[in-house]
């Protein structure tokens, strides 16, 4: 089981909702780092949050949400030693765990879903870092 920060926006609020309620019946633990309404707030204040809250250790992995996941995916890359991953689908969402062993998932509120996004945070949680070749890859993305 995996301890998950949670962040979003305006836009990400209802998804996020759904998503820490399907993580908690799934046994997983939730670090809930708000927003907590639909009440217009700023996307890259959360989305720096919840990078700063995985690559500090507070939380095994991240799950950020906006409208479209872009700003807030940004917002979370710009911590050192955060990949986020912005994903439209399952595939997507395989890949970037196997092949960037990505840390955050980030996903569009107005743009996914609730079954599209249930099912990518699903692959995201449940799919494996391949290791080797890629490997080397994340150590340069780190080292920058
Ligand atoms: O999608 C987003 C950023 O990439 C945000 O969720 C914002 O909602 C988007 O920028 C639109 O802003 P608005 O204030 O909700 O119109």
């Amino acid at each position: 089981m995996y301890k998950i920060a949670l962040a979003c926006d305006h836009g990400g609020y209802e998804l996020k909702e759904m998503i820490a309620g399907f993580l908690l019946g799934m046994g997983h633990d939730i670090f809930d780092l708000g927003t907590n309404s639909t009440e217009s707030v700023d996307y890259p204040e959360y989305g720096h949050r919840c990078a700063m809250a995985v690559v500090h250790g507070d939380a095994d992995l991240g799950i950020v949400i906006c409208g479209t996941g872009i700003g807030i995916s940004m917002a979370a890359n710009k911590v050192k030693g955060a990949r986020c991953a912005l994903c439209t689908s399952v595939e997507m969402a395989e890949l970037t765990r196997k092949h960037n062993d990505a840390n955050l998932l980030a996903l569009g509120g107005r743009i996914l879903t609730p079954e599209q996004a249930l099912g990518i945070v699903n692959a995201f949680l449940y799919t494996e870092f391949e290791g080797g070749r890629h490997q080397r890859r994340v150590d340069q993305l780190n080292s920058y």
